[in-house]
């Protein structure tokens, strides 16, 4: 059995391709699509022609072939998708309808249902009969009570769907999977988790299920991201769509803020090449809202006994987890600076009060594991309609 995994997320496309025993046969990425794009088949990373996810999803079957992996000779696809509102909170079989449900989702997802469905159809076109899977990015936050995801608009507002719904749920829910097993120990009661990307956010654990995080309605609200504001005032947002127009204000805020505002790159690594002020200035604040929405997030859980860090700048950027840790300092939460700059999976001191850890992002496999349930279970409801 073959499964490929598409990741699309705002910057990137992580493709690997799993067997039965979720063992890894495969795994390309294209990183920076839109910018100095990169692809990793394997090797070293290279230069590549990526504008968009479109060109980045091609550049990807095509190493795959190139490693053997032929679309023809798959037996399954399974794809994450950023945003699946209320109703998909499991992960179903691509139908036709489903297909519209995400469509539907891509005025409040703008920078990822696209890039998800472009993954799905380039397969489509392919090799039509290809069974395809979606997992939603959304899911693993159904369990957030109302008093957390709903905004206080009047209730004709919420029936239109305007909530808070949170994202990097695969990433959330593969870390809750995994960190028992590099802790060597049980999950922690009350778990602050750092999902810190292309695109950033931090949720609230307890007990093993989300009862916070800090995305909202779409994936712009909560930390500040490569090209997101994240939190902002709404009446800021009407001034902007005065000025600029609902589609330049949206895309100000999707694409044009963040790190990439405040410090003219979007991607952590090319931020800290610079060495500007200007750059200095974006990181320390990415790192003080981490902290500061991480902060409001205990209330959540009446406490705090970890911390995780997870994504391409959580797994990888010391200097990033030192001045989130560091603003998180009267928690207790203190560093082993060693071990943190070597990325250890446990990264606490000796003396911290609050365990913290490195855990890496496994929204493949996730999805993967996803898929095989389904797969496992057999022709279902969904088959009827594909
Ligand atoms: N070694 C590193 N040091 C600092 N930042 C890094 C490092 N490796 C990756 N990153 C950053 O991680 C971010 C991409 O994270 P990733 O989770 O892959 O993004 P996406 O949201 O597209 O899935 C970029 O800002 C990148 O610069
Ligand atoms: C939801 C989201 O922001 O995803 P990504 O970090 O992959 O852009
Ligand atoms: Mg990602």
């Amino acid at each position: 059995m073959r499964i490929l995994v598409v990741n699309a997320g705002s910057s990137s496309i992580k493709a690997m391709v799993f067997d039965e025993g979720l063992s890894a046969l495969a795994s390309v990425s294209v990183a920076e699509i839109g910018g100095k794009a990169t692809i990793r088949a394997g090797g070293a990373a290279v230069p590549c022609a990526a504008p968009d996810h479109h060109a980045a999803m091609a550049a990807i079957l095509q190493a795959l072939a190139g490693q053997g992996i032929a679309p023809e000779s798959l037996t399954a696809a399974a794809h994450r998708i950023v945003h699946g509102g209320a109703a998909l909170v499991a992960p179903e079989r691509v139908t036709p309808d489903l297909i519209a449900r995400i469509e539907a989702c891509i005025p409040i997802a703008p920078l990822h249902n696209p890039a998800n469905l472009a993954g799905i159809r380039a397969l489509q076109a392919i090799v039509p009969a290809l069974p395809q899977y979606a997992s939603f990015d959304t899911a693993f936050h159904a369990t957030i009570p109302p008093v957390a995801h709903r905004y206080a608009l009047p209730a004709a507002e919420e029936a239109r769907g305007l909530r808070r719904y949170g994202f990097h749920g695969l990433s959330y829910a593969s870390l809750v999977a995994h960190l028992p097993m590099l802790a060597e120990a049980p999950l922690p009661r009350r778990l602050l988790a750092f999902h810190l990307g292309n695109g950033a956010s931090a949720t609230a654990i307890l007990d093993g299920r989300s009862v916070a995080s800090t995305m909202g309605y779409s994936p712009l609200a909560g930390l500040v991201m490569g090209t997101r504001t994240g939190d902002i005032d709404g009446n800021a947002v009407l001034k902007m769509a005065e000025d600029h127009g609902i589609d330049g204000a949206a895309r100000i805020l999707n694409r044009e803020s963040g790190l990439k505002a405040l410090g003219g790159q979007s991607d952590m690594r090319a931020l800290k090449a610079a060495g500007t002020a200007e750059a200095a200035f974006a990181i320390d604040h990415f790192c003080y809202w981490a902290a500061r929405h991480g902060a409001s997030l205990m209330a959540a859980m009446a406490g705090l006994d970890a911390i995780a860090f997870t994504g391409g700048i959580g797994e990888n950027d010391a200097d990033a987890r030192r001045a989130i840790i560091g603003h998180l300092a009267f928690t207790g939460a203190e560093l082993d600076p060693e071990a943190n700059a070597l990325g250890a999976s446990a990264i606490h001191s000796a003396t911290s009060s609050v365990a913290v850890w490195i855990v890496p992002a496994q929204e493949e496999r996730q999805i993967a594991q996803e898929a095989l349930g389904l797969i496992r279970k057999g022709p279902g409801r969904a088959e009827g309609d594909a």
